[in-house]
């Protein structure tokens, strides 16, 4: 296939991609840089990180660029202007949470984890009100009513959260569904299944 996403051997950042490609039955091919990172594939990208998109000879890195790159070319950013535009804030809302996930989880884990858990509600309140406004919990979609690319980031987001913490969705009812019917579509549920899912872990640093 014409698509190789390089990435470390954990689900981290790469997850919503990996979930895009499975769901929309995109041929893709996993690159391991973990092998010779510094000396051979740290150079290569334009921000010396990783996640990493080929696109044929195209090389794009930032993960909410590759999200983004891959839903114009894909027909995963809404019926129109005004639906990309909300699927943007919404990813970068998504964006907000998941860089105060992992700062939690590299460096400050062991005395920040019981106060994350206490302020989650109120970070995932936003996008309770926005799934329940659009009627999330039936249509499977965040904005309008066509699948985008933040779907699959906001379905990581909600899976690596409820593994930190189980609970932290018992109050939002829209979410709670919203994440039920993206775990019970075949692409996701097939990608949930397989040896590579289960042997990987969240992190790098082995904390979830
Ligand atoms: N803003 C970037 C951040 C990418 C990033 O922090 N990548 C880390 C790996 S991970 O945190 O996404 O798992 C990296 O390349 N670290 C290796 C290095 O910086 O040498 C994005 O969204 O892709």
């Amino acid at each position: 296939g014409k698509y190789q996403l390089i990435y470390f051997n954990v689900k981290g950042r790469g997850e919503a991609i990996r979930l895009l490609f499975k769901d929309n039955g995109i041929a893709y091919e996993e690159i391991n840089c973990g092998e010779n990172w510094l000396k051979e594939w740290k150079p290569q990208m334009q921000f010396g990180q990783v996640p990493a998109l080929k696109d044929n000879d195209f090389l794009l890195v930032q993960t909410n660029a590759i999200l983004r790159h891959l839903g114009r070319k894909h027909g995963l950013y809404g019926n129109n202007e005004q639906e990309a535009s909300l699927i943007d804030m919404i990813n970068d809302g998504i964006e907000d949470l998941r860089v105060k996930y992992l700062t939690l989880i590299y460096k400050n884990y062991e005395n920040g984890k019981d106060i994350y858990i206490a302020e989650l509600p109120a970070q995932l309140q936003p996008f309770e009100k926005l799934l329940s406004e659009n009627g999330a919990e039936k249509t499977g979609c965040c904005v309008g009513n066509k699948r985008s690319f933040a779907d699959y980031n906001l379905f990581d987001l909600l899976d690596i959260n409820q593994v930190l913490a189980p609970k932290c969705l018992d109050d939002f009812p829209t979410l709670t569904a919203y994440y039920q019917l993206q775990l019970a579509r075949p692409g996701i549920a097939d990608h949930r299944e397989s040896e590579s899912f289960k042997q990987m872990n969240i992190n790098g640093n082995g904390k979830q």
